[in-house]
Formats: C-alpha cells, sequence, structure tokens
C-alpha cells in the first residue's frame, strides 16, 4: 500500500531508516532503509522475526537512540530527540515503575520534569488513571498491584504526557492471556476515544491483525518493511467475532507466512554477529 497516498502529512514519517551497532564482532547491521508512514488517528503494527530490530527501530522512532542513516518525521519535524508529544511504553512494568512510589507519582514523575503546575498535574493523572480503568487507585504501589494493573499505570503514565502519538513496545508479553485480552480491547477503545495515533510492536500475529488497521511486517538481517498490510477488517473489533471472521484468518495466515519466511536470514545475522 502506498501509505504516502494521505488525506494529509503523515503525523509519522519513516525515512529510510539504518542503524548499524559497533559491537567486539565488528559492525552488526541491524535496520536497512526502513521506510513508511504513519497517518494521524492510525493504529499500526509493526511484527517481524525475533531479533529483527523491532526495538531498535522504535527507539529510532522516538529519538531514543540516533539512526545511523535516514530519518523520521514526527509532525513534520525531524526527530533528533525525544518529542514531548510522543510517549513511549515499554514491555517490562516492573522496571518502569518505580516500588518505592505510589501510582500516582510514578504518574506523575514525567510531569514533574516538564515543569507542570501542581493543578494541571493532579488533573492530567486523574485524567490518565481514569482513562485506564484505575480510578481511585492512585494511592497503592506498584508491588500492591497485579501484572494487569501495573502494566495499567504504566500506560496511564504515557497518557499523561497527553501524546500524540502512542509507541508501545511488546506492552502485554508480561501479562497473563486473560490479562493481556482485557488489555488489548483498553488500548483499542481508549486510542479510539482519545483519537490517538498508536504505534504496536507485537511477537503476536493474532494480536497484530486483531488491533492494527495496518501491519507493518519487518524481514530479517538486516530489516526492511517487507511488506505493509491493509487490515480491510471492519472498524469495530471483538474478540470473538472479529477473530472468527475468514478474513481474520487470511490477513493471520499472510502475516505469519511472511515472518516464516523472514526468518531465516535473521538466525543468519545474529550467528555472524555473535561469531
Ligand atoms: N545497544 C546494542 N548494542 C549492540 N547490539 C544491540 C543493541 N541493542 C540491540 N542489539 C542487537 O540488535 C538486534 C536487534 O535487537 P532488537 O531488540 O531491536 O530486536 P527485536 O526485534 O526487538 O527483538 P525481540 O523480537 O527479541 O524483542 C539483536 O541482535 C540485538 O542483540
Amino acid at each position: 500500500m502506498d501509505t504516502q497516498q494521505t488525506d494529509g502529512t503523515p503525523i509519522l514519517d519513516v525515512q529510510e531508516l539504518g542503524k548499524s551497532y559497533d559491537g567486539a564482532a565488528g559492525v552488526a547491521r541491524i535496520l536497512d532503509g526502513v521506510t513508511f508512514a504513519v497517518r494521524p488517528g492510525e493504529f499500526v503494527c509493526v511484527v517481524g522475526p525475533s531479533g529483527s530490530g523491532k526495538t531498535t527501530l522504535l527507539k529510532c522512532i522516538a529519538g531514543l537512540i540516533a539512526p545511523t542513516r535516514g530519518r523520521t518525521l514526527f509532525e513534520g519535524e525531524e526527530v533528533t530527540e525525544p518529542p514531548a508529544k510522543l510517549s513511549v511504553v515499554f514491555q517490562d512494568y516492573s522496571r518502569s515503575l518505580l516500588p518505592w512510589k505510589t501510582i500516582e507519582k510514578n504518574v506523575e514523575l514525567p510531569l514533574r520534569k516538564q515543569r507542570f503546575p501542581a493543578a494541571e498535574r493532579a488533573e492530567r493523572i486523574r485524567s490518565a488513571l481514569a482513562n485506564v480503568g484505575l480510578d481511585g487507585k492512585g494511592h497503592l504501589y506498584p508491588w500492591e498491584m497485579s501484572g494487569g494493573m501495573q502494566q495499567r499505570a504504566a500506560i496511564a503514565r504515557g497518557l499523561a504526557y497527553e501524546p500524540d502519538v502512542l509507541i508501545m513496545d511488546e506492552p502485554f508479553a508480561a501479562v497473563d492471556a486473560q490479562t493481556r485480552i482485557e488489555l488489548e480491547d483498553l488500548v483499542l477503545e481508549m486510542s479510539r476515544r482519545l483519537g490517538m495515533t498508536v504505534l504496536f510492536v507485537t511477537h503476536d500475529i493474532d494480536e497484530a491483525v486483531y488491533m492494527g488497521d495496518r501491519v507493518v511486517v519487518l524481514s530479517g538481517a538486516p530489516a526492511k518493511v517487507e511488506r505493509d498490510i491493509d487490515v480491510d477488517l471492519p472498524g469495530e473489533r471483538d474478540q470473538v467475532s472479529t477473530k472468527q471472521l475468514p478474513r481474520f484468518g487470511q490477513l493471520r495466515a499472510e502475516v505469519f507466512d511472511l515472518i516464516q519466511r523472514a526468518k531465516r536470514p535473521v538466525t543468519q545475522n545474529v550467528g555472524a554477529v555473535r561469531a
């Protein structure tokens, strides 16, 4: 699909991103000319073989590491540092939440750094916690909460910035299957309600097809965009009826097949890096 055929400027425009890491064994090329665009309000999932560079890609897009070549435009501006209107939620909530601070204080932390006045901080915390279904739970410490609640809190912290784009790196990998389903629906509903653009990395093919408006499939060794798939399923998703649609099965098989084919070169690449 030509992602440049948009009604307006893409909110994220990833242009020919390349990234190499220097290691003891030499230079490992991880990304090579990754190009895709995300329109405002879209939910785009990124999948690819394990170790193909998905996290590296998100970090480059979010301005957390510098690409070796290429660039990302966020709202038309080149990303050279983490943009204020772009939040990242990582997989490991147990490491991203500070255990000695309450959930409220955890959510407040980045707002303090950004020097928001106290009244605005309080309102943003209240609204972010409400958005993830944690109203009235702000006084709890992370260790008093289930894994799913902690990940909701980590999402609330990302939301408190009121970002235009939320980047999520395997956000549900560490929670049980039932919680995962609940969080998938929570994030889908929230992104629609808030009109937020989401870039979402997952290992889970069903999750990618269920949640995405598009699925960007990365190849491996080094990674580039193998396929950019338009998920032509009805907009309203439902865990049972959407997954029963024949089209869901076809899309799932297409993504699965692409990842299987991409796997072999990745193994070779990892071997080359470690050799
Ligand atoms: N800071 C670093 N220095 C050197 N190599 C790195 C660094 N970060 C990642 N790598 C290597 O880059 C490759 C891609 O890693 P990355 O975590 O981006 O992949 P991924 O697709 O997100 O992996 P996974 O599917 O396991 O989550 C791996 O071989 C990894 O070992």
